[in-house]
């Protein structure tokens, strides 16, 4: 499977893994899904709560999909395609369970909005995060409210003008991480008592406090539609089409 969606639940928690062969960057038929698949396992009564992670011991998500940018020719398309970020993120806000997030590798873009979208979310110490939007002649619009939530306005503008990577310290220090590991298997063994401890919790509690964290963000919905039109025209630009190859070219000959 080159691109795909999985689910499964183990002991009341639904487990939702993505991947993409390009450091699991996301198509909007993977953002479409992923945010479904968010939404049912969410209305799932046995479910509990829901882990997000990504394929492979690399990169956890790339963001936007290159490829999928280059094809985009006219607005509606490209509209279509950042709105599935914003139906992603509104998903994991939206689905009555807390969310756990995964990330064990650097991340970027669309990538760093899944890890701020988390109610909790681990990572290893390679977990180097960027919005590196800017570098394609766009800006992390759609993402933004959510990044802003959990590191503030100052840092969140200094990340998406600088496009620098910071390191897994400094996300756990802006509160974008809550738990470091030097390594996958430390992580994940952490992640399995965190996720069974998870799953003896009271359901109402656990729903309670996933509605009183997100307080305050009933105003996203009406951001959506502009901060997504502030992505979808700039990519239809001659100049990020251009920056997009270069890119490429940069990550292919690094
Ligand atoms: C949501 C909104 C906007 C966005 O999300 S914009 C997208 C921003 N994303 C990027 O700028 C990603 C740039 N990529 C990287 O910095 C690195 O690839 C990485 C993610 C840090 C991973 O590094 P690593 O060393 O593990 O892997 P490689 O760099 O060797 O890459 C392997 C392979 O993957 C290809 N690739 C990387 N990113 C993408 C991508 N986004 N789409 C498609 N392909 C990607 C890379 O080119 C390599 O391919 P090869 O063929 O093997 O060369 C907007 C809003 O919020 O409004």
């Amino acid at each position: 499977m080159n691109e795909f969606v999985a689910s499964e639940i183990k002991n009341n928690i639904a487990e939702i893994t993505f991947g993409t062969l390009k450091s699991n960057s996301l198509p909007g038929a993977i953002l479409e899904k992923l945010a479904k698949t968010i939404l049912d396992e969410g209305a799932k009564e046995e479910v509990k709560a829901i882990l997000v992670k990504s394929e492979g011991e690399k990169a956890f998500c790339a963001g936007a999909s290159f490829d999928e940018l280059l094809a985009i020719e006219e607005l509606e398309a490209s509209t279509q395609f950042f709105g599935g970020f914003a139906k992603v993120l509104n998903a994991m806000r939206n689905c009555g369970k807390i969310v756990v997030v995964r990330v064990q590798g650097k991340t970027t873009g669309g990538g760093v909005g899944i890890a701020c979208g988390a109610d909790y979310c681990f990572a290893t110490k390679d977990s180097a995060l960027a919005l590196t939007e800017i570098n394609l002649g766009i800006g992390p619009f759609v993402i933004g409210p959510y990044v802003e939530r959990k590191i503030g306005k100052s840092q969140f503008s200094a990340m998406a003008i600088d496009a620098d990577f910071r390191s897994a310290e400094w996300a756990e220090q802006h509160n974008i991480y809550h738990s470091v590991s030097e390594n996958i298997g430390e992580m994940d063994a952490k992640l399995e008592k965190f996720m069974q401890t998870l799953a003896s919790r009271s359901s109402d509690a656990l729903a309670l406090i996933k509605k009183v964290s997100w307080e305050g963000t009933e105003h996203f919905n009406e951001l959506m539609p502009a901060r997504i039109h502030m992505s979808a025209s700039l990519i239809l630009e001659d100049s990020a089409k251009k920056n997009i190859e270069s890119i490429k070219e940069r990550l292919r000959v690094k």
